[in-house]
């Protein structure tokens, strides 16, 4: 049977997968830095302050120089050769390698994508050209091992956001935060032993390093605290160490309020004024490095160390497309893929 003439394309009914970061600029000039900054910062569960007393503050004040320094620092980390940062880079070969994987099992029923909570590729525009390719089903699979409204939430809010506009809405399921997988905390293990490997002395202590937030969020019922006390204890375990050998910290506070402690910033110096001059610094909260661990990590917590004393500074990199994290994120796809493939 034939249809009728204004009835729209049917196509083959298949499955997306969107793996899903936090953002990036698209340049490191003072506009796009502002646009990025803006559309971040403005995001309620980012920073949950009113919008009459934030949006003054953060339009008139934060955004007239903010811009200007977190562009320098993008400057210093930026991937020359694909004119971008290096987060869209390593998210691209995650999303390549997972392709590679699922295309092998599925082939092409199954489509992979990657996207931005904040600049590009959008989650509108990746969730509207798997439509467009026929997904009737979505996997949104936001990249934080550790559950936060900041980073997971929103994330899930975007694509439900998306969804909104649709005549034809996919299914969707989105991935849960994955900080206590076996599968994860191997990797981050694997990591650590990986770069101990290439070290002439075995640094005296592990410093794993999450990214903060306001302790605020913590008491009105945000997970991600005891998310990452609970990864840096099974990374310890998975290592066989005992608590001498190893420590949570929080980093990159941002305004005036308390957030989330010890800062990392403040105790690499304390550790190394302490006595403990060889140290490495790991940050599980990252699925991919990025200016957080790349220049906020290995210079500004490194010269905190060093002026304080310390002496060699490991830094553990991000899983980035690690054959194993590989191996976890598609183990977690095919989890959720049951029952509909
Ligand atoms: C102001 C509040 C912020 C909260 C709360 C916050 C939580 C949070 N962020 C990440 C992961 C990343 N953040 C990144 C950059 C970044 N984060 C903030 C602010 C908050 N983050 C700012 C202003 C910036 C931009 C850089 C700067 O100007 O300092 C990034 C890196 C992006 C990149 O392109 O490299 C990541 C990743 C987590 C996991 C988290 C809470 C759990
Ligand atoms: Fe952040
Ligand atoms: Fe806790």
């Amino acid at each position: 049977m034939s249809l009728p003439p204004d009835h729209p394309a049917v196509k083959p009914a298949k499955i997306g997968v969107v793996l899903a970061n936090l953002g990036t600029p698209d340049a490191t000039d003072y506009w796009s830095m502002r646009r990025y900054l803006s559309q971040f910062l403005s995001d309620k569960r980012v920073v949950d302050y009113p919008s009459w007393k934030w949006q003054p503050l953060l339009q008139l004040i934060i955004l007239s120089k903010r811009p200007f320094a977190s562009g320098a620092a993008y400057r210093s980390i930026w991937n020359t050769e694909r004119d971008e940062s290096p987060l869209l880079t390593i998210t691209r070969q995650q999303c390549a390698a997972v392709t590679e994987a699922l295309d092998q099992k599925y082939g092409e029923q199954v489509i992979v994508d990657f996207a931005m909570r904040y600049g590009n590729p959008s989650i509108k525009s990746v969730i509207e050209r798997l439509k467009e390719q026929g997904a009737e089903r979505i996997v949104f699979f936001p990249l934080y091992p550790q559950y936060a409204g900041p980073t997971t939430a929103t994330a899930n809010d975007e694509a439900f956001r998306v969804l909104m506009q649709m005549k034809w809405q996919p299914s969707i399921r989105t991935v849960a935060a994955y900080y206590d997988n076996p599968s994860y905390i191997k990797a981050l293990a694997n990591s650590v032993r990986e770069k101990y490997a290439t070290v002439e002395k075995k640094p005296e202590i592990l410093v794993c390093s999450y990214h903060g937030v306001p302790q605020r969020y913590l008491t009105e019922g945000d997970p991600y605290h005891c998310h990452c006390q609970k990864t840096t204890r099974l990374l310890k375990e998975e290592l066989g160490w005992d608590d001498s050998q190893i420590i949570t910290t929080f980093q990159s506070k941002f305004g005036p309020e308390e957030w989330l402690q010890p800062y990392t910033v403040e105790e690499v110096a304390r550790l190394a004024a302490a006595g403990q001059k060889n140290i490495a610094v790991i940050s599980p909260a990252f699925s991919a490095d990025c200016i957080e661990t790349l220049e906020e990590i290995k210079e500004e917590i490194f010269e905190s160390f060093e002026e304080a004393g310390g002496q060699d500074f490991t830094y553990v990199p991000c899983l980035n497309d690690n054959p194993d994290h590989i191996d976890m994120m598609v183990e977690i796809i095919n989890r959720e893929l049951m029952g509909w493939i």
